[in-house]
């Protein structure tokens, strides 16, 4: 963890020390430097400063000097680079002064990932967890920056209302030389002179952008994402996940399947609105891959790394995957077999590149991060949901007056409400029928959200945030949802347990109290304001599908050989 500060500090003292003699030898020369060439002197070589001058016969030649002046000005300006370096290392280790009346959490803590595999979990509990839930908001370094994490709602509200102040700033902004920005929208130059000189496609994203940029994108995807989604093809991939699932298990008897890859193929699936037919696997391969280069700690600790270029061979590698993925992403848009609907996303990107609405880089950057969040996002949903399931047999917290649901696991409360619906089509049937469906769904969103944390957004202006914390202006500012999702002050003592029922018995309870936790910012798991997710809707629908399926037709408990941990830190995406 430390050797990359320990270089760094070796490389300036060992600099400074080099200053520090040329200064002193300079100065014993100095009452004769009117008669003595300074080059001839740092000639000589170091220890013999008294014999500075030469015998005629030993005095350089010219070339000598020319060669010993050009030393002498790489010299200085390896110094000074080196110099420049050490104090912008140093400059980004420390936190900045302001905000003042917050704590920062140290420098080193971002580093712990580098040096051992660890949980975020025990990061996030020995770490974060205290400094953010006692002052609201703390300083942390990530993606080789300090920034603003904000846990309290009443901070995050502000921020979710106050667009214009707290704007959205994505990756391609905050580290544009990284691969991670190029994959979601990097311009190819400099925007500034992308915008000077007109050349150069543009780029960015639905999520990512502002302005009028921000609200032609959403009008072009919004209707392919909150228009009618065919639940009988999302029911379909659910029976057909099932059965890739028993006959895995049947292959490898009484051990513990791992469910993680076929999990993404179906979401894959549904968000390309298609049959799961296994060719999803190359895409999901490709996929994999790219996160695998991208999320490396290393570079999103410090992605001025990227900047190296091909000198990496790792991070050449990371490109040509990125563009691997791309390509094969563009040629299933076009060539899929996707349902032959207008409203269907890709169609609807599509029909814009081709009208010239979107440029290519824009159609590319956009059918990237669409991609990642349509199916990334409802997978991880999906995989806390099950492990939830599995890990809580137990319905713990049944009022007194509902003893009868004491004795019942939640997935045997959910096979009774599934089994007492009107149909046993998901497809037909009427949501409002599973109320406790709806509740494990939101439960599980809210303890394990699949982006915990998010740092998204950058002050436009200098500001005050509730009116208590002094933000200067360009600071990133983000939010820690796995902890505003758990906070003790707005969820009760029981805040980090499983309890499904927290969220009411009837539908009228259930959705008023869903609606007033997103509006208070207490439940951010879809972000929030006018920049909440497009795509809820259509993941609440997937959510509610599948779940309905995977419960009716198997159990689930967790393999005794797996060690119960969430995600290393190494393995993860943050924003
Ligand atoms: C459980 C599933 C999902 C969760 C938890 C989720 C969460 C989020 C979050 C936290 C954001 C804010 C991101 C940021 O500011 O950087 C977001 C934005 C967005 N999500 Fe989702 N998402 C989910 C599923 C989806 C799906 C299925 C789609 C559809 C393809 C989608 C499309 C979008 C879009 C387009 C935005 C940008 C909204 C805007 O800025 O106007 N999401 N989502």
């Amino acid at each position: 963890m430390d050797s990359p500060g320990v270089s760094g500090i070796c490389c300036q003292k060992g600099m400074l020390g080099c200053a520090r003699v040329r200064s002193t030898y300079y100065c014993l020369v100095g009452p004769m430097r009117s008669s003595v060439n300074p080059a001839s002197i740092l000639w000589h070589p170091r220890g013999h400063k008294r014999s500075v001058f030469f015998p005629k016969s030993e005095q350089p030649t010219s070339r000598k000097m020319v060669m010993h002046g050009l030393c002498i000005i790489i010299g200085k300006a390896l110094a000074v680079g080196i110099l420049f370096l050490s104090i912008c290392i140093f400059s980004r280790i420390v936190p900045p002064r302001f905000p003042r009346n917050i704590p920062a959490v140290p420098f080193w803590v971002t580093l712990l990932s580098l040096v051992r595999d660890i949980d975020q979990e025990d990061i996030y509990r020995r770490h974060i967890q205290k400094p953010l839930q006692t002052h609201g908001a703390i300083k942390i370094f990530f993606a080789g920056q300090w920034n603003l994490l904000i846990q309290r709602s009443s901070y995050l509200n502000e921020i979710f209302r106050n667009e214009d102040v707290y704007q959205k700033s994505g990756n391609q902004k905050k580290i544009p030389h990284s691969v991670l920005a190029e994959f979601l929208g990097r311009f190819p130059v400099s925007p500034s002179v992308a915008l000077l000189l007109t050349l150069g496609p543009k780029g960015d994203n639905v999520i990512s952008s502002r302005g009028t940029t921000w609200r032609l994108y959403r009008d072009i995807i919004t209707p392919g994402l909150q228009g009618h989604f065919d639940a009988g093809l999302i029911a379909a991939n659910a029976e057909e996940l099932c059965s890739s699932l028993l006959a895995f298990q049947n292959t490898v008897g009484n051990c513990g399947v791992p469910v993680q890859n076929l999990l993404q193929q179906f979401t894959i699936a549904n968000v390309s609105q298609k049959p799961t037919k296994g060719d999803e696997s190359s895409l999901h391969q490709l996929q994999l891959a790219v996160k695998r280069e991208i999320f490396k700690p290393i570079f999103m600790n410090f992605p001025v790394l990227d900047r190296l270029g091909k000198l990496i061979p790792c991070r050449v590698r990371a490109r040509n995957v990125v563009e691997q993925f791309s390509a094969a992403l563009q040629y299933g848009v076009r060539h899929g077999q996707g349902t032959p609907n207008a409203s269907n996303l890709g169609a609807r990107l599509m029909a814009a590149r081709d009208g010239g609405v979107l440029t290519g880089k824009q159609f590319r950057d956009n059918l990237n991060v669409l991609f990642v969040a349509g199916q990334e996002n409802p997978q991880l949903l999906l995989i806390s949901m099950l492990y939830l399931l599995a890990k809580h047999p137990v319905s713990v917290s049944c009022p007194l007056k509902s003893m009868e649901l004491m004795s019942q696991d939640v997935q045997s409360r959910l096979r009774r409400e599934i089994d007492a619906c009107s149909t046993l089509d998901p497809s037909n049937v009427a949501f409002s029928e599973l109320p406790y469906l709806t509740c494990v769904i939101y439960e599980s969103l809210r303890l394990l959200p699949p982006i915990s944390q998010l740092i998204n957004r950058r002050t436009s202006q200098d500001v005050i945030l509730g009116n208590q914390i002094y933000i200067p202006k360009g600071t990133y500012v983000g939010y820690n949802c796995y902890s505003t999702n758990r906070d003790p002050a707005v969820w009760g003592p029981t805040a980090d347990e499983f309890r499904p029922e927290r969220w009411g018995q009837s539908n009228t309870e259930i959705s008023q109290c869903y609606r007033q936790r997103r509006a208070r910012a207490e439940f951010v798991s879809f972000h929030g304001g006018s920049r909440a997710c497009l795509g809820e809707k259509f993941a609440l629908l997937e959510a509610r599908v599948a779940l309905f399926v995977l419960v009716s037709r198997l159990s689930w408990s967790l393999d005794p050989e797996w060690p119960d941990r969430k995600t290393p830190v190494s393995r993860v995406c943050n924003s």
